[in-house]
């Protein structure tokens, strides 16, 4: 069988779901997954209204930065309200991702994502593992808004051109705004984490004012099989910042006091949380928060997810604030591009990166 006939097996296998499911997508028993409704338990995360803060107001601000920091002591996960961005936009954005991965598959292979590359269409990542596969389609775009992608094609422009030829301009178009709206946010919220650590307030939304982001699409297809398979694996991000947006659907779930917990969908919210970079630039003080998504038998489902992502060559410093004789410097110096080379061949993203890279790197320091 040639790799494009496999391929669009696996698509009708994804889109069809009357079969059942391949061996590749069952993941192991002990990730208990298999939860009935009366099972179900959620998370108790805050819900962070953000008008105050964007309004100036400065004991407003000091009440939200508590709860952002105990949401951030304890499991990494807030949702915020009132944060700016227009509903149409959001709106826009589900409407043409689910338009993209309703293209035959053929057409989605215009833009698959080449072997070492991160950009583009990928079908359950059956071309990056044998195992575990995740019950998805996904599309990873470039954003940096001073222009210096690593590839134009796939900075949303580039990446809509191939992909729909003439009708590219309009998801573009929308793609940028929302991937502009989502630095924004996230600039607003490091500015909370920074007054949240007792750090300058500018510090951390400095540090990432030049850096790339990635935005990232998952579509979850219904699965006949939704307790043996999962949509996206346990792992904690290894980005700084995450912000999310997830359709009503439901499915994202937090490993919190050892139980996996249900985020609760809200549209008007978006879903915020801590990875691995944010770790080591608090020095260990704020935690990654780790995370899956489970699938369900009988709706698809859509989450837009936005990571924010120092400069490729920045190092990881934490501000001198974080750093004291009785909390000394938790992890050595390293870049984004090494912890993303990291993940991208030599690991598999899960719950215990970041500590498995401070191993290897360690072991492969040059002095
Ligand atoms: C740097 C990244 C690697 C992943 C995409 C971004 C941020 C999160 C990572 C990921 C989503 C975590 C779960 C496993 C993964 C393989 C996935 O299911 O897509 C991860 C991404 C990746 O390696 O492509
Ligand atoms: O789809 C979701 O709810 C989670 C996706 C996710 O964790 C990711 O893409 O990193
Ligand atoms: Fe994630």
């Amino acid at each position: 069988m040639d790799s494009n006939t496999s391929l669009q097996n696996l698509h009708s296998v994804l889109k069809l779901s009357k079969t059942l499911i391949p061996q590749k997508f069952i993941w192991p028993k002990e990730q208990n997954h298999n939860t009935t409704p009366n099972q179900e338990e959620h998370l108790n995360e805050p819900i962070i209204d953000l008008q105050a803060f964007i309004d100036g107001n400065h004991d407003s601000a000091r009440h939200t930065a508590e709860l952002v920091r105990s949401a951030c002591l304890s499991h990494g996960l807030f949702q915020v309200i009132n944060h700016g961005v227009d509903s149409k936009l959001i709106n826009s954005m589900h409407y043409h991702v689910k338009d993209f991965f309703n293209l035959p598959i053929d057409e989605k292979m215009r833009v698959h994502r080449l072997p070492g590359s991160f950009w583009g269409y990928s079908l359950a990542h059956a071309d990056r593992f044998s195992l575990n596969l995740p019950w998805k389609e996904t599309i990873s775009c470039f954003f940096d808004e001073n222009g210096k992608g690593p590839d134009s094609d796939f900075e949303a422009t580039g990446f809509f051109k191939l992909a729909f030829g003439e009708d590219f301009e309009e998801i573009a178009s929308i793609f940028q705004k929302y991937c502009e709206a989502m630095k924004r946010l996230s600039l607003t919220i490091m500015e909370i984490l920074g007054m949240s650590l007792g750090a300058d307030q500018s510090y951390f939304k400095e540090f990432f004012k030049d850096g790339g982001s990635i935005m990232r699409c998952n579509l979850y297809p219904p699965c006949q099989e939704p307790g043996l398979a999962l949509g996206t694996g346990p792992h904690c991000d290894p980005t700084a910042l995450t912000i999310l947006h997830q359709d009503q659907v439901g499915g994202l779930q937090v490993l919190d006091d050892g139980k996996w917990k249900f985020v609760k969908p809200r549209h008007d919210a978006f879903v915020v949380s801590l990875g691995d970079t944010f770790v080591a630039l608090s020095n260990g003080v704020y935690k990654s928060c780790p995370h899956r998504a489970l699938v369900n038998k009988s709706m698809e489902r859509v989450s837009l997810v936005f990571f924010l992502c120092p400069r490729e060559d920045k190092v990881i410093v934490p501000p001198e604030n974080l750093v004291t004789s009785e909390r000394p410097r938790k992890y050595p110096d390293f870049t984004w591009s090494e912890l993303l080379q990291f993940t991208q061949k030599h690991y598999r993203v899960d719950i215990a990166t970041l500590q498995n890279f401070t191993k290897w790197l360690i072991a492969h320091q040059t002095t």
